[in-house]
């Protein structure tokens, strides 16, 4: 499977996305701060990927810091914390994983454990985030897969592949489900303009695989879905509110409008993990805006004037009503949403080993 990121001898290795396609460069980072680095510059991206690197950067800090007790590595981790939870303000994926790396460390801590004892378990626990989040894609992968019809012309936006998690993909995880279960696909990569990610990361992944991709400039969906060439459109999300409303790269919303208009199914593939049931609607969604230099420039070439003002919001959110469903985990989510996500969050960890499978949810099908 593609090495997104690997935890190596005490240090995180991960392939640098700013490279792909012409280059397969990998990056070592040894320190809490070149992982903050790495996210904020977007040497790894995508709402599950930062969230496993932001989990293991935690735990790097801890296994390298020289704090004599409990009380000194507390004062340093918490710094830690601040400084990853500082990079990227969207993917909710990023704040569920600190989140979780701090209750370990707190309930640890409370309970006597040394400094030693601490480096252990941040680590087993950050691996468990890696472990469980390839899990999840697996599982994303095999309901949704069975969404997709046979010879089915796909659309995806940005990158929900192996690059933006620790592995297989959620809207690629779907693709990849649907092609294991024995389907064939042409899958259409909008290009994903201003950063390239469906041109540079999409079409990068999906081509290694040996599927059948098709790369097309972001205005050219609405003909293709004119001419009947696309009938599933599958994206990933950075956080999805308690409503469903979603939000995901810059121009997901625009394809979720043309799939309206010409009847297609968009579905939104995504692990619990960016489901925030505490933010209740897309409005109260925190977008990021990155800078005018990835507006006005392709590389290192300059396309609009200096003196043009420039407006770049790196995320949209897609209003519920446009979703088909939200494929999870834990099976598909469908309207009404504050219910079958919730429904989701509900289902024990005992009935999901009792069943050995996940159930639809509420208001499915
Ligand atoms: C499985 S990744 C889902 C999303 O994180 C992805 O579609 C996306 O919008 C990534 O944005 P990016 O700015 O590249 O981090």
């Amino acid at each position: 499977m593609l090495p997104t990121i690997a935890w190596q001898d005490d240090a995180v290795v991960m392939v640098d996305q700013r490279k792909l396609p012409t280059r397969e460069v990998y990056l070592t980072c040894t320190t809490p701060t070149e992982i903050a680095r790495a996210i904020k510059t977007m040497v790894i991206r995508g709402a599950p990927a930062i969230g496993v690197t932001a989990a293991y950067g935690l735990a790097l800090g801890v296994r390298r810091s020289k704090a004599a007790g409990t009380k000194q590595l507390t004062t340093e981790f918490l710094k830690d914390c601040d400084l990853l939870a500082a990079t990227r303000p969207t993917a909710v994926n990023l704040f569920w994983a600190i989140d979780r790396m701090k209750h370990v460390f707190s309930e640890k801590v409370l309970a006597g454990a040394s400094v030693e004892d601490l480096r252990q378990v941040m680590l087993a626990e950050a691996q468990a985030i890696h472990d469980e989040d390839v899990a999840s894609c697996r599982a994303i992968g095999k309901f949704g897969g069975a969404l997709v019809p046979e010879k089915a012309g796909i659309l995806t936006h940005c990158n929900a592949g192996a690059l933006a998690t620790a592995g297989y993909g959620t809207a690629l995880g779907v693709i990849r489900g649907a092609i294991e279960q024995g389907r064939t696909v042409s899958v259409f990569a909008d290009e994903t303009r201003p950063v390239l990610q469906g041109a540079r990361l999409t079409a990068w992944e999906l081509v290694r695989d040996g599927i059948d991709t098709t790369v097309i400039s972001d205005n050219m969906a609405a003909v293709l879905m004119r001419q009947g060439r696309i009938n599933f459109i599958v994206v990933g999300a950075d956080r999805i509110a308690a409503n469903g409303d979603a939000a995901n790269k810059i121009g997901t919303y625009t394809v979720a409008v043309l799939a309206k208009e010409h009847g297609i199914p968009f579905y939104v593939a995504a692990p619990l993990s960016t489901i925030d049931m505490r933010t209740l609607d897309g409005d109260a969604i925190p977008i990021e805006e990155r800078n005018r230099r990835e507006v006005t420039h392709v590389g290192t070439t300059q396309i609009a004037p200096d003196q043009a003002k420039v407006y770049n919001p790196a995320f949209d959110v897609t209003p519920h009503r446009l979703i088909a469903g939200i494929i999870t985990e834990r099976g598909v989510a469908r309207a009404p949403y504050t219910e079958s996500l919730q429904a989701l969050f509900d289902l024990s960890a005992v009935a999901l080993a009792e069943t050995g499978d996940a159930p639809v949810a509420a208001g499915a099908r």
